[in-house]
């Protein structure tokens, strides 16, 4: 039944171990969810919400068996992941898993080896796997990605510190893409890309797993990056899950205080872009992540593509 899923969460907890000074802390509780192939989940929550554990988590980043960092580690319920049981997970498993499972970190961006290219940065992931990988399919691939992030063309030969934040976070993404993932988890991946771009980076992420039959969990608090890609959302509160479902669907039958605000937040935020997109929507509804130009408020910068 598990394979039915690529990621099936049971009831779980996750706790951080006590260290020094602090006692363990739960971080999260009870988490139930299954993401379908194909299937493309927001994770939805406050910031200490436990979006972040639950992303390092199940993409095999945390405790494996028997270590005694102070990672997060499952204390309770089941969490299976393509197949395998991430609950006292053997580190002989891990190469196998992160084969399937891509990872885009919170701060992926501003963590990038300062003296490669981005060339090389996108397409490092192949040679870490395949030293003999073709160069040149390789460099197809890298450039691939850059341009479906919506990344200057000639941003190819830059190193990350050439970059803008929001453009060295798309870096990061197309790094956590290159492998084919069967499953993306990517966590605030639009942190620090432009407000015009952020939507449109969901998209392509969400359009390229789709395409292949895989799936992702985008962890954000910007719901309306979310909207018009996720085919589900799961709020989390406190470490526990006040709504899961379709967007609407969630938030037009709001179950939890948390999830009534939200709703608020964005039903009013979506108003107020109604009526300025009523005056610049000619141009929208393409689909293939162009609709930068109605974008564009007067006076800013938006994060690409002038100059691509
Ligand atoms: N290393 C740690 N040790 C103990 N508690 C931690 C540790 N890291 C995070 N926490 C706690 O776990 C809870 C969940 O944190 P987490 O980073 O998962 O939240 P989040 O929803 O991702 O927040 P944000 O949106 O700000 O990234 C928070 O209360 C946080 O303080």
């Amino acid at each position: 039944m598990a394979d039915r899923y690529v990621l099936t969460a049971s009831d779980v907890t996750i706790e951080y171990p006590a260290h020094s000074v602090s006692s363990a802390f739960t971080a999260v509780k009870g988490f139930t969810l299954t993401i379908e192939p194909g299937e493309i989940v927001g994770l939805v929550g406050s910031s200490g919400s436990g979006k972040s554990t639950l992303a390092h988590v199940a993409s095999g980043q945390a405790a494996v068996r028997g270590s005694k960092d102070n990672s997060p580690r499952i204390i309770g319920g089941s969490l299976d992941v393509l197949g395998f049981e991430m609950r006292g997970l053997k580190r002989s498993k891990l190469n196998k898993l992160t084969l399937g499972v891509g990872y885009v970190a919170q701060d992926a961006g501003s963590n990038l080896t300062s003296n490669m290219t981005v060339a090389e940065l996108v397409a490092e992931p192949l040679f870490l796997r395949d030293k003999r990988y073709n160069r040149h399919e390789a460099g197809l691939k890298a450039a691939t990605l850059v341009d479906a992030l919506l990344l200057p063309v000639g941003s190819m030969l830059k190193q990350p510190h050439e970059l803008s934040s929001g453009q060295r976070q798309r870096v990061a993404i197309a790094r956590g893409l290159i492998l084919d993932p069967v499953l993306l988890i990517a966590d605030e991946p639009t942190a620090g890309v432009d407000v015009s771009v952020r939507g449109a980076v969901v998209d392509v992420i969400a359009g390229l797993q789709r395409s292949r039959g895989a799936s992702a969990l985008i962890v954000s608090h910007d719901l309306a990056a979310l909207r018009r890609s996720v085919d589900r959302i799961a709020v989390i509160h406190e470490g526990v899950v006040v709504g899961l479902g379709g967007i609407d669907e969630v938030l037009s039958d709001p179950r939890h205080p948390y999830v009534a605000g939200l709703a608020r937040e964005t039903y009013s935020d979506e108003a107020d872009d109604d009526f300025d997109d009523d005056e610049d929507d000619e141009g929208e509804g393409e689909g293939d992540g162009d609709e930068d130009g109605s974008e564009s408020d007067a006076g800013a910068a938006p994060d690409r593509d002038e100059n691509r």
